[in-house]
């Protein structure tokens, strides 16, 4: 199983590099490695398993986190409606999104980064996205709220890019300017 050692932490050179995509049909490998990365995301979210392999609680994975410079993503989350949503992606990306942008007022975090940094992350606040999953079937969703800053968070580290990157280093709690502002 995965734990917080195969995770690697800001500085490591994968972590800006953009990820190769994969051949579909997706390998057996690729399919055993993305099916890890979602099963991190649910011992991190189990009290018992998290205290016991020192896990940090994590609603999303991507390859290049494990030093797998790969377009793979996992997210486990919960929806609108409380629910529970497993997402395991092959070659994912947003094939279209609002002007309107959000952000978590509590800032983001990121299982790579082992220190607080603050600030306004900007998101979209509703995004279509598609992907491929586990058995290399192609999906296609709209997301918007938690789950869509959770796709784009682990997106950007596909991108090479950090969600630090993102924060308006003048002025980190700067408001986004609302669309169709012009400055
Ligand atoms: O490092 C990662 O990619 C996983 C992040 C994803 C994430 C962070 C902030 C905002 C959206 C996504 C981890 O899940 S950080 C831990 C965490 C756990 C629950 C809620 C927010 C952040
Ligand atoms: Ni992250």
């Amino acid at each position: 199983m995965l734990t917080m050692n195969d995770i690697i932490r800001e500085g490591h050179p994968t972590l800006r590099k953009k990820a190769e995509p994969i051949s579909l049909p997706p390998s057996t490998g690729d399919k055993e490695t993305l099916k890890k990365m979602l099963d991190f995301l649910v011992h991190s979210q189990d009290p018992e398993m998290a205290e016991k392999h020192g896990l940090r609680p994590g609603v999303g994975l991507a390859a290049p986190q494990i030093n797998i410079s790969k377009q793979m993503m996992a997210i486990r989350s919960t929806d609108h409606n409380d629910e529970i949503v497993e997402y395991a992606l092959f070659n994912p990306k947003i094939i279209s999104h609002s002007a309107e942008t959000t952000y978590l007022e509590s800032g983001e975090g990121c299982l790579s980064v082992d220190r607080e940094v603050n600030g306004i992350v900007p998101r979209y606040a509703r995004i279509k996205i598609e992907g491929y999953n586990l058995e290399g079937k192609k999906i296609t969703e709209r997301l918007r709220g938690f789950l869509a800053i959770v796709f784009q968070h682990e997106l950007d580290h596909l991108n090479g890019i950090m969600f630090y990157d993102r924060i308006e280093q003048d002025d980190p709690f700067k408001q986004p300017l609302p669309p169709g502002e012009i400055v």
